[in-house]
């Protein structure tokens, strides 16, 4: 039997200590950031962001040959990753902007696919002090959040109706279609949180503070998803496309271009349904 045991040790430490860096350079201010923009509107880019990349995918390398790894600043090394059945995504930071900006809405990202199926995932949200993290396979379900103080709760998702939904949303890449949502739904404005990071945003969904993430369009990658969605199935959430298909971890095709719709679980369905006539005035069908 797998447990990730072993996994999951190594994994809470180097996202631990890639925190630390990442909290340091941050708190050096902009000239120590050093943020810039990445080619073919990418977002930002800062040295946490190389730097840390480049341990992350040296430690798990070295601590899992087999495996393969994909990671943000070194997308290249994604084609090398077809076919192999165990494949580690990572974000070195998740929420870039928001990072770059001085805000604590950011988090190291490490998540692993096992032939397909996110299985474990680490979000290290080092600005606001809390690490969560979880591991959901046929033989073990298990999610914990862990503050700065190292006490560990469990990640419960909230027990609201579909009339009572709290949404979270994107803070840079807001959409008018968000919009729209909000009002087939039903949701006012202040049930609205709108902050960065998909891991980040996940995360209220996994505490129960939030209950649906609905990112309307293309534009997240296999590393902004893969950690936070073991953590939310861990914990019974839903996570689908705007169609409703499962999201597809292949490093062949890197980019979620069918949007996403994350969910605390009992009203996914219908919540599709009820996006559904939106979905078809904004896309001929989906991609692929
Ligand atoms: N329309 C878009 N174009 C490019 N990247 C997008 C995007 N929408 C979301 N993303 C990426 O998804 C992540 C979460 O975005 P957001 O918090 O705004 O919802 C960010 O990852 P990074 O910060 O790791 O680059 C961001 O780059
Ligand atoms: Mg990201």
């Amino acid at each position: 039997m797998a447990t990730f045991d072993h996994e999951l040790r190594l994994v809470l430490s180097l996202a631990r200590e890639a925190g630390a860096t990442a909290l340091a350079y941050q708190t050096g201010g902009a000239d120590v950031m050093q943020a810039q923009d990445k080619p073919d509107d990418a977002g930002p880019v800062t040295r946490a962001d190389t730097e840390i990349n480049a341990r992350l995918v040296a430690a798990l390398k070295a601590a899992f040959p087999a495996d393969a790894v994909v990671a943000e600043e070194s997308p290249d090394d994604a084609a090398a990753a077809a076919g192999v059945p165990r494949c580690w995504y990572v974000d070195p930071i998740d929420g870039t902007a928001e990072y770059a900006r001085g805000e604590t809405c950011w988090a190291i990202q490490i998540g692993l696919c096992v032939a397909g199926e996110p299985v474990l995932g680490v979000v290290h949200e080092a600005g606001a002090g809390r690490l969560s993290w979880g591991i959901c396979t046929p033989d073990r379900r298990e999610a914990f959040v862990i503050d700065d103080d190292g006490a560990a709760t469990p990640l419960r998702t909230s027990a609201r109706s579909l009339a009572e939904l709290r949404l979270v949303s994107s803070l840079s890449h807001a959409s008018p279609k968000t919009l729209e949502v909000m009002q087939v739904l039903g949701i006012p404005p202040e049930r609205n949180l709108r902050l960065g990071s998909v891991g980040v945003k996940v995360g209220t969904i996994a505490r129960g503070e939030a209950d649906l993430y609905v990112h309307p369009r293309s534009g997240t990658k296999l590393w902004d998803t893969c950690a936070p969605w073991a953590l939310l199935r861990a914990v019974g959430g839903a996570v689908t496309d705007l169609w409703g298909h499962p999201l597809v971890y292949d490093p062949r095709r890197l980019g979620h271009d069918n949007g996403l719709v994350a969910s605390h679980g009992p009203h996914h369905a219908e919540i599709l349904a009820a996006i559904r006539p939106l979905v078809d005035t904004w896309y001929r069908s989906p991609h692929g």
